[in-house]
């Protein structure tokens, strides 16, 4: 069985959770209340901002020159697919200037986005496309399992599309075949290490939904200072 096989089975209960959360079964009928949405484009973008961040660490990190065209080209189409997308969210969730200049990440986001990091900064290529795998093939899975819904709201139809497209499956199979390479590279120590960053980043996946359903906040609110509240005052 080859490497990505092993792990994509190891990980499996963590990912049919995934399909089953409300935040991905509500999606695809239709009935996600969009204040759930708005909060997950919001952290979402967020998340990709870092995402893409990660991507060019890869491409500096990368063994060959073709590597590091490859990571840098889809570090670019992070940018170019998943923050248009998220851009036209916004616009048409109607996100205005002042929510995204104050805005937080959520422990979730912020943990997940520290993960990946983590296993960038502390591990070899390797490390980093395990880390990001994840989000690539859970997300092609779900579209593949949302593909046939076709839910009122216009906003999640898009979303369903940008995942279920031929566009998406070729860059998930490029990303699993690079990993299977890498793995053939390294040692036992080294593959036991990568299987760990691909199962935290599936958890994360789950928990990312989870964060956005319950529309998570840290415990304990961040105190406005002086200079908020003028802005505040000055804009409403
Ligand atoms: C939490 C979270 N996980 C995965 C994705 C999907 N995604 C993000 S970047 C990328 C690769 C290039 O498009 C993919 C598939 C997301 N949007 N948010």
């Amino acid at each position: 069985m080859s490497f990505s096989a092993q792990l994509r089975k190891e990980v499996d209960p963590i990912w049919k959770a995934s399909f089953h959360h409300p935040f991905v079964k509500e999606l695809g009928e239709g009935t996600l209340d969009l204040r759930c949405f708005r909060y997950y484009v919001l952290q979402d973008s967020y998340y990709l901002t870092h995402f893409a961040k990660v991507q060019a660490l890869g491409a500096a990190m990368a063994n060959d020159l073709k590597m590091t065209a490859r990571m840098a080209h889809h570090a670019q189409s992070t940018y170019e697919a998943e923050l248009s997308l998220h851009e036209n969210f916004m616009k048409q969730l109607g996100i205005t200037d002042e929510e995204k200049a104050s805005f937080v990440p959520a422990p979730t986001a912020y943990a997940y986005v520290s993960h990946m990091y983590r296993a960038a900064f502390a591990g070899h290529f390797g490390d980093i496309l395990a880390a990001i795998l994840p989000c690539y093939w859970l997300y092609y899975e779900i579209g593949e399992k949302l593909k046939e819904c076709r839910p009122k709201e216009p906003i999640y139809q898009k979303w369903i599309a940008a995942y279920g497209s031929d566009w998406f499956r070729e860059l998930v199979e490029e990303q699993i075949a690079r990993l299977d390479e890498i793995a053939e590279t390294v040692t036992e120590v080294e593959r036991e290490r990568m299987k760990q960053h691909f199962w935290i980043s599936s958890q994360y996946e789950y928990l990312f939904w989870d964060m956005a359903y319950r529309l998570e906040t840290w415990p304990i609110q961040r105190k406005e200072t002086e200079c908020d509240a003028n802005e505040r005052i000055k804009t409403s």
